[in-house]
């Protein structure tokens, strides 16, 4: 933090009006102190060393030259992590991810290594694959990543053309890329960094076909770097974001690997060539499961990044009059303003309150799994697909209302808002495409919906369903409780809706699949309102039992944010509300004064509530929002960080624009 001599008066004057204990919510955000002290003691570590600190911002190199500062930063950053475990305690990922941002600036190349290789092998390897890989890719003597999307197909992962035929002779499989479209594409780290990967391919046996497995292929010598023989390796080249990710393609021709190098803790590929099928194919996807559960984490992240820096800034900038003769007002009394930030901070706590939640369920299911028991594993993936889908989604549309809400600064690269939109807007399409991943859903909540007709029990995500048969006549109250209850009441009408179009149009003699695409409009809405649903009353119980042991003032802010997300949310869906609950044009106009009450209840505490996500000035790297907000001086000084700002003349002048000059005057 900054000497408070230099803070600028604006905010300084907003932390003296903050009515909590900005240190206790820290805690409560980051799931307990001891959380935010280790984060604390690994930062002040990381930020000390000077080989981290950029000597030219990031975005003045050239492209090449920005992946080989990341990967230097990389091999630092990797290796006071594992000095770090040694000493204290191995750090949670969330620190890794955030304190990394803060050296790297963008996406670490090692990424993938660290977020999918790692939770692979020891999610889908044998104990003798995990005892063999995993030390080695903890210690980082191999470097790897997952390999599944090609060029042709990311979504449709029956659809992968990339195969692995077992030589029975051999015991070897032999992988190939029998067409461009069968290359893999978008794998991070695999441009240039990786010597593995883990490669989803189709199996044959015996000419056979048995669906996508996962294979180990060393694809680069350890010593050399060179990619071995069949390989055909490089990087994809820059993107929206994401640009020091290092995203990669890769063919194979002919690439043997021993039969032991397929992940075999589900299905096994015996010597003879003997397939054995496991409990669950779809188990080979639990990589993913993992990291759509993770993605909820990283929007609650992302927006708090964003919303700490619109918020400061809106509390430094001055623009306009709100009555003549008077001072220029701080743009955070606007009203708009509020509306435009506030939502961000308390979507960020109901994210992180989600996020609690989930990982819960998932460490839930992979205990039952260890037992044999399936039986959460389709809700855990429902779950986790549409609010993977619809928190990713709302964070890329929060940054951007953030950026829009600092007005032209903004837009510029040194408010740090458009590479943070870049980080924000590619979770909506990586690790399953937004509406893919709702229309997945939406499956299960055909099901449910049928069952709920039928009588039978529901697991406990949809037994909303159940009341929502019976007929409603309870009035309207303007509580949480109940508005909670009317979002489920939208989403069982919408869920009940989609199902009687699919039938409607297979009454009409559609198949089933035709049936579907003409009501899959209906269905991502079900999909959406169902996650809503969910994401609203796991906030508003979520919050009941934080603030029971926390201060009142503590419990005040949490109880003003989470109301706010809810009444916010009414708000937006009112008309969904109309069709399908019992509210009335009175509950809405009381609705309406009461999300004015509730921002200007915030108000107050609006930089509080930001310094309580305790991003340091590193991570923020923004001239609009650090600590400090000295955002006038910052921006100026980035400026003269500029290349042409380093000479008073520019050569483009003598070469192109004085001729050019001299020839446009005769
Ligand atoms: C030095 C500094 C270091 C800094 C870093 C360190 C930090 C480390 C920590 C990291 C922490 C977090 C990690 C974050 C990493 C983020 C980066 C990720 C980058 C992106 C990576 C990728 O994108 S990988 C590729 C992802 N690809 C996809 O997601 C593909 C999407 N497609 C699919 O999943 C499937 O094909 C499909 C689900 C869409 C359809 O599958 P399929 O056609 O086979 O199935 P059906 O539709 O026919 O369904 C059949 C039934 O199966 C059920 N099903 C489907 N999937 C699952 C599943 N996963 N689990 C359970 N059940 C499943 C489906 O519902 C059907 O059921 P029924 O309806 O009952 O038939
Ligand atoms: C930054 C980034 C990093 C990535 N990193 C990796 C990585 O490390 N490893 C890896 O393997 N992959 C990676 N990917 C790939 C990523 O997982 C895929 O791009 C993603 O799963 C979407 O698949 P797709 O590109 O095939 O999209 P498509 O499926 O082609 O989507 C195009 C459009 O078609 C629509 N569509 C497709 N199927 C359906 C359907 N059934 N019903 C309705 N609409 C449909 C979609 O909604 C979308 O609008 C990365 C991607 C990005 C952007």
């Amino acid at each position: 933090m900054a000497s408070a001599l230099k803070v600028n008066k604006d905010l300084v004057r907003e932390r003296q009006k903050c009515t909590f204990d900005v240190k206790e919510l820290t805690y409560i955000w980051e799931g307990g102190r001891e959380f935010t002290e280790e984060r604390q003691r690994y930062e002040n570590i990381v930020y000390s060393v000077k080989e981290l600190q950029d000597e030219v911002p990031e975005l003045y190199l050239s492209h090449k030259e920005r992946y080989e500062s990341s990967i230097r930063k990389a091999c630092i950053l990797q290796r006071l992590q594992n000095e770090y475990g040694k000493k204290h305690k191995v750090l949670n990922t969330r620190t890794i991810r955030l304190v990394g941002y803060g050296a790297i600036r963008d996406i670490s190349p090692f990424l993938l290594h660290n977020g999918m290789f790692i939770q692979t092998i020891e999610g889908q390897g044998t104990p003798e694959q995990q005892a063999e890989w995993m030390p080695k890719a903890q210690a980082m003597q191999i470097i790897g990543t997952y390999a599944q999307t090609e060029l042709g197909h990311g979504t449709f992962l029956r659809g992968l053309e990339t195969t692995a035929t077992y030589d029975v002779k051999t015991e070897e499989f032999i992988l190939n890329s029998p067409t461009l479209t069968s290359h893999k594409w978008w794998p991070g780290g695999l441009g240039t960094t990786v010597n593995h990967c883990i490669v989803a391919a189709q199996l044959y046996i015996n000419g056979k076909k048995h669906g996508i497995h996962l294979f180990m292929v060393q694809i680069r010598d350890l010593e050399t770097h060179m990619p071995l023989p069949g390989i055909n390796v490089g990087e994809i080249g820059p993107k929206l974001g994401f640009q020091t990710a290092n995203n990669g393609f890769l063919g194979f021709k002919n690439v043997r690997i021993p039969r032991k190098n397929m992940l075999m803790k589900n299905n096994q590929v015996l010597n003879d060539g003997t397939y054995v099928k496991g409990m669950n194919e779809k188990l080979t996807y639990g990589t993913m499961v993992l990291v759509r559960v993770s993605i909820v984490s990283d929007a609650a992240n992302v927006i708090a990044r964003a919303a700490t820096i619109a918020v400061r800034y809106a509390a430094v900038r001055h623009q306009s009059q709100l009555k003549a003769n008077e001072p220029e007002v701080q743009i955070l009394d606007y009203l708009t303003q509020q509306h435009k930030l506030f939502i961000a901070i308390a979507t960020s706590h109901a994210f992180s309150t989600t996020y609690g939640w989930l990982y819960k369920a998932y460490l839930q299911v992979v205990e039952d799994l260890g037992k044999g028991k399936q039986d959460h594993l389709p809700e855990l993936h429902a779950l986790s697909c549409c609010l993977k889908a619809t928190c990713s989604r709302d964070s890329a549309a929060i940054v951007e209302q953030c950026r829009l809400a600092c007005g032209g600064h903004g837009y510029m690269a040194s408010s740090s808002l458009p590479i943070v939109y870049g980080l924000a807007t590619a979770s909506v399409t990586y690790e399953g495409e937004h509406t893919v991943l709702l229309l997945q859903t939406a499956r299960y909540l055909m099901k449910a919906w049928q069952m709920a007709l039928q009588g039978k029990v529901l697991a406990p995500s949809v037994s909303y369903l159940v009341d929502s048969l019976k007929s409603n006549k309870q009035s309207w109250q303007n509580t949480p409780e109940f508005i909670v209850k009317g979002f489920q009441h939208v989403a069982a009408g919408k869920i009940k809706d989609a199902f009687h179009a699919i039938q409607k149009h297979v009454k009409a003699g559609k198949d089933y699949e035709d049936a579907w695409n003409l009501a899959s409009v209906q269905l991502i809405k079900a999909s959406e309102a169902h996650s809503r649903a969910i994401l609203c009353d796991v906030f508003w119980r979520g919050t009941i039992i934080k603030s029971s042991t926390a201060s009142p003032g503590v419990a005040a802010v949490l109880d003003h944010l989470v109301q706010l997300y809810i009444v916010y949310w009414a708000l937006e869906t009112v008309g969904d509300l109309l069709l399908y609950s019992n509210i009335t044009k009175e509950d809405i106009a009381v609705l309406k004064v009461k999300y004015e009450e509730l921002l200007a209840l915030i108000r107050p505490n609006a930089v509080g509530l930001v310094d309580a996500f305790d991003i340091r000035d590193e991570v923020l790297n923004s001239t609009l929002g650090s600590y400090d907000g000295r955002v006038y001086e910052r921006l100026m000084e980035e400026a003269m960080k500029s290349p042409l700002n380093q000479e008073p003349v520019n050569q483009s002048f003598h070469k192109y624009l004085k001729p050019f000059m001299k020839r446009a005057k005769l």
